[in-house]
């Protein structure tokens, strides 16, 4: 189902919850909602349609990639850069590592552990930032 997308900052800057399997229909949201966005979002995390639990969503080529209780486990090569969200107005400066390696669970629960660079791994860390209750 697509969900309104949250602005309030006092509800997106606290922490989100580790998801279960009890939150699939969080995943089917995010699908909808990314897609109903696609024009102006690249990624979406669980808090911005209103649900405090880490999951995050993020636009890979053609395919949008769901990350369950996503970690980043090893980062390298930081960089300066700017960056918009859907949930704020503007752009913002922010810092973000080329490199990046992430333990999560894919949208079956299995257990990946992957290493993401360039814009993936960009979008990736906004994301998990924003599980983190942390906006650009
Ligand atoms: C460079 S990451 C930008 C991510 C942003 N989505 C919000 O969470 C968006 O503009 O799609």
């Amino acid at each position: 189902m697509i969900k309104p997308i949250m602005h309030d900052s006092n509800f997106l800057t606290q922490k989100s919850m580790t998801a279960t399997k009890n939150d699939q229909a969080v995943l089917a949201d995010l699908r909808d909602t990314l897609t109903a966005h696609q024009a102006e979002c690249v990624g979406m995390a669980a808090n911005m349609i209103g649900i405090h639990k880490r999951i995050i969503i993020c636009q890979m080529g053609i395919l949008p990639v769901i990350l369950v209780n996503p970690t980043i486990v090893k980062k390298s090569g930081p960089f300066t850069t700017k960056e918009g969200c859907l949930s704020l107005s503007g752009e913002r400066t922010t810092t973000r590592y080329q490199q990046i390696e992430v333990s999560y669970q894919d949208q079956n629960f299995n257990p990946q552990r992957q290493q993401f660079s360039g814009w993936i791994a960009q979008i990736i860390q906004h994301e998990i930032d924003h599980c983190d209750g942390v906006l650009i």
